[in-house]
């Protein structure tokens, strides 16, 4: 495929620490949390005008599914703007917390466990062909996910059990995968979902739904997450040979990579061969630049992806974890971690490591730790904190943003809608409901037909600007992008 939508839901870890005492129960708490979301949509499950969507599901986690993204740019920015999202909502919990007579934090965390040991999940959305053979691309697909913890897992401390002493993973989701494909995704988790919703036009489309990836911080190793696995399909889909990685057990494979930071652990490929998760990935590499070489890049950020993903398998083979501490979040979390140890003079069983491991994923500007070493210069970044700020209330250049012209207009007018990935329905005219089909069309004259019987937009909608809506008083996300001058429905003239 020349081009492909991206999407990636995030669930979030949310939790209450008052002064003194218990916080509040989970569930109050989310409650809480998205009260502006309700107030603004009516329901804990909502799309909104950057065309994303905000879900509270029966647990406590919120989750936020950014919009199809066909830029890689337009998904970080995507991604970091549903965290400064969630920020500004703990933000306003705090205040309507305090207002109830409580006090206390409200901590969001960007990660994959809680203390508990519960497990929430980072999906990942990639529009594929019907045409692509399963089988193949599970063949390839899975040893790569299974071994691409090593490039992009977030990191996790370890504590100590019966049976291992206190240590540092790659990845905080690996211990909590149990099958490899299945259709399931909560009883089971499986690594690639296989869930038949394409949101697209299903006689040419599938939607892959690949659950088995960690939350990431840093938008470079954001990058290289979906830039390479965007890579490993396009070298799927195009049919040319890539070399037999087959796993004998994937669910072994993954849990026994995660827990060797020497990067020496092997896994055993079908047929007999072992082989460590570096060299597997160099395989995998190596394919890819020549079939870039070959078939020349598809976006402007293909080299990069290539020299990160290069520069990282030779960081865990070499133990030279500095070549990557600043861009890849298992590195950097590692690294903070260790200067804390060695400050304290403490080991990994110590709680405060758990600690500072929790605290590199809060989401506050101020106090996460990922962010404090953002501004210290000590990470790098691929985007630019305008950028977050622009897809907090834009969609991307996709069928995402009809659906926020959708919501904006209808909202301006007042008039009920509903709509989701694919549909679009005002609901006086429930007959005139619009699919958008294609993921990259950005424009539709159904829907500006269906728009228009609304009143003359261009005579009676005002664009608002940043600041008009920095003060509307909600969170930035949630702020009406149109204001209307006259009202619609004007008097008779009197006679
Ligand atoms: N045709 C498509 N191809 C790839 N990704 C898509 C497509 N359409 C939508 N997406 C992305 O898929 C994700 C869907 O998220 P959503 O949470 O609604 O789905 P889900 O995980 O299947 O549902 P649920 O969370 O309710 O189980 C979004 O990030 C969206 O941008
Ligand atoms: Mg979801």
């Amino acid at each position: 495929m020349d081009r492909r939508v991206i999407g990636v839901e995030t669930e979030f870890g949310l939790a209450h620490r008052p002064s003194s005492g218990r916080g509040l129960p989970p569930d109050e708490l989310a409650r809480y949390l998205f009260r502006p979301v309700v107030e603004y949509g009516r329901s804990s499950n909502i799309f909104i005008p950057n065309g994303s969507r905000l879900y509270l599901d029966v647990g406590s986690h919120p989750e936020y599914a950014t919009a199809e993204c066909a830029d890689l740019m337009d998904l970080l920015a995507a991604d970091r703007a549903g965290e400064q999202m969630m920020h500004e909502l703990a933000v306003e919990a705090e205040r309507r917390i305090a207002a109830d007579g409580f006090d206390g934090q409200v901590y969001l965390l960007k990660n994959n466990v809680d203390s508990a040991g519960n497990s929430y999940g980072s999906h990942e959305n990639y529009l594929i062909p019907r045409t692509t053979h399963f089988r193949r691309l599970s063949g390839i697909l899975l040893p790569f996910l299974v071994t691409r913890q090593i490039l992009v897992g977030a990191g996790r401390v370890v504590p100590a059990t019966e049976d291992r002493e206190a240590h540092y993973a790659f990845s905080q989701r690996a211990d909590h995968m149990w099958e490899g494909i299945s259709s399931a995704t909560t009883r089971s988790r499986p690594i690639v979902n296989t869930r038949d919703e394409p949101h697209a036009d299903a006689a040419h489309h599938r939607r892959l739904h690949v659950i088995v990836g960690d939350s990431s911080m840093s938008s470079t190793t954001s990058l290289l997450r979906y830039g390479s696995t965007d890579l490993v399909l396009r070298m799927v889909e195009s049919g040319v040979p890539i070399g037999d990685f087959e796993l004998e057990n994937p669910i072994g494979a993954i849990r026994h990579v995660s827990h060797d930071i020497t990067g020496k652990a092997t896994v055993r490929i079908r047929g007999g061969e072992e082989m460590t998760a570096v060299q597997l990935q160099r395989g995998l590499l190596q394919r890819a630049k020549r079939f870039v070489a070959e078939h020349g890049a598809h976006h402007e950020h293909v080299d990069r992806v290539l020299e990160l993903w290069e520069r990282t398998c030779e960081a865990v083979e070499t133990g030279d974890h500095g070549l990557i501490d600043q861009d890849i979040d298992w590195a950097i979390k590692k690294r903070l971690v260790e200067d804390v140890a060695a400050k304290h003079g403490i080991g990994w069983d110590h709680p405060r490591l758990e600690q500072i491991d929790m605290a590199y994923h809060d989401v506050h500007p101020q106090r996460g730790l990922f962010h404090l070493l953002a501004r210290r210069g000590r990470v790098s970044s691929v985007i630019d904190d305008d950028a977050v700020t622009h897809a907090m209330i834009t969609p991307p250049a996709t069928r995402a943003a009809l659906r926020g012209e959708f919501l904006s207009t209808a909202r301006a007018y007042g008039a009920e809608h509903t709509v989701d990935w694919v549909h679009h329905k005002l609901t006086d005219r429930p007959l005139d409901t619009i699919m958008l089909k294609d993921p990259f069309a950005h424009q539709d004259e159904r829907i500006e037909a269906l728009l228009d019987t609304l009143g003359d937009r261009s005579s009676q909608l005002q664009e608002q600007s940043l600041r008009q809506r920095r003060a509307q008083g909600v969170p930035l996300a949630l702020t009406e992008k149109y204001h209307l001058t006259a009202p619609v429905h004007a008097e008779p003239p009197l006679i």
